[in-house]
């Protein structure tokens, strides 16, 4: 378990992180979220003693990081920028972290054959691709088979296969009962993965919840309906109180929007009163709409144009802007 309470730091005058109360639980995937710059790598760093607080605490398993007499047997972590001594090979930079924890040599050709690096063991680093350098940051991160597992970006720069096994590494090792405390920019791919999210803006606290309450409180979800009998399929939906709108956007065709997963009453009302249909879906919310939503306010550094879209799309959905 990690607990954050009151955790806040500041550079100067910039407070990068404010506040910050939270617990993230063993035996799920926590995802970490927020734009650039909200303050996520500077927690993770807070947890991990490589940055003071300015108040407040972060405990891992009860105590602070700086407690800890073998921390990698406690908590394992991938940074972003980790740093690796040129002249070691794979092999040794993981047997001078294991030595100095008090983890058997043996472990180290364990964790390198887990990760896939089993037969670059005897190379230098500095020779390995973006997502061998990722792979062997995640390594290390295992070496001490610790309860916690902490991973800023761990997708980053890894091939489509490569997203795949972290992916299931990470539901793996909660389903251990790990806690496992994962940041990522890629929405689609923290939606496959994460169970609970916590979502931070400014370094402030703007969500913890479950995935599915973060979605569904944050984003619209809605049932598209096509029929080449528009007139009489929405005076049928009216006469039994079913309140649709014209859909407005690419790809609208005529269609008509109703409010949330309505797909069984719309379809069992067409075929009680004989209309052919030509499209009846549920366009679910996605983690990526409801993210955006969230923290439109709190986006540090923001694109024009993007911007400009981002507030057209949200008028779109009914969500001003
Ligand atoms: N050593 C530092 N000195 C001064 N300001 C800093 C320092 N480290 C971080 N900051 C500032 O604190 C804020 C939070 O930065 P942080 O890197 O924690 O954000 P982040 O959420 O990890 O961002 P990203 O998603 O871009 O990696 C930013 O405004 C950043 O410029």
């Amino acid at each position: 378990m990690i607990e954050l309470a009151g955790l806040t730091k500041r550079y100067g005058l910039k407070t990068a992180v404010r506040e910050l109360t939270c617990v993230i639980r063993p035996g799920q995937v926590t995802g970490f979220l927020g734009p650039n710059g909200a303050g996520k790598s500077t927690t993770m760093r807070m947890i991990l003693g490589l940055d003071h607080p300015t108040a407040g605490r972060a405990l891992v398993e009860g105590r602070p990081y700086a407690r800890l007499t073998e921390p990698l047997t406690v908590v394992g972590a991938l940074l972003e920028a980790r740093a690796v001594h040129p002249g070691r090979t794979a092999f040794h930079h993981l047997l001078c972290l294991a030595q100095s924890n008090g983890i058997p040599r043996r472990r180290v050709g364990q964790v390198l054959d887990l990760v896939g690096l089993g037969e670059v063991a005897a190379k230098r680093p500095k020779g390995f691709s973006l997502g061998m350098g990722q792979r062997l940051g995640i390594a290390s991160a295992l070496l001490g088979d610790p309860r916690i597992l902490i991973f800023d970006e761990p997708v980053n720069g890894l091939d489509p296969e490569g997203i795949h096994w972290v992916r299931n590494l990470i539901r793996r090792l909660a389903a251990e009962g790990r806690t496992v405390f994962v940041s990522s920019h890629l929405m689609s791919e923290m939606a496959l993965t994460a169970d609970h999210l916590i979502v931070i803006g400014q370094g402030q606290l703007l969500a913890d919840t479950s995935m599915a309450g973060f979605i569904e409180e944050n984003a619209r979800s809605y049932t598209r309906v096509s029929s080449p009998d528009r007139e009489r399929l929405m005076d049928a939906l009216n006469s039994v109180g079913l309140v649709a709108t014209p859909a407005t956007g690419p790809g609208a065709d005529g269609a008509l929007d109703l409010e949330g997963d309505q797909t069984v009453a719309v379809g069992e009302l067409a075929a009680e009163r004989r209309l052919v249909l030509h499209e009846l879906c549920h366009h679910r919310a996605s983690l990526e709409e409801a993210f955006m939503r969230l923290t439109r306010q709190s986006v540090e550094y923001q694109a024009g144009d993007d911007a400009e879209g981002r507030r057209g799309a949200a008028n779109r959905q009914g969500w001003g802007g």
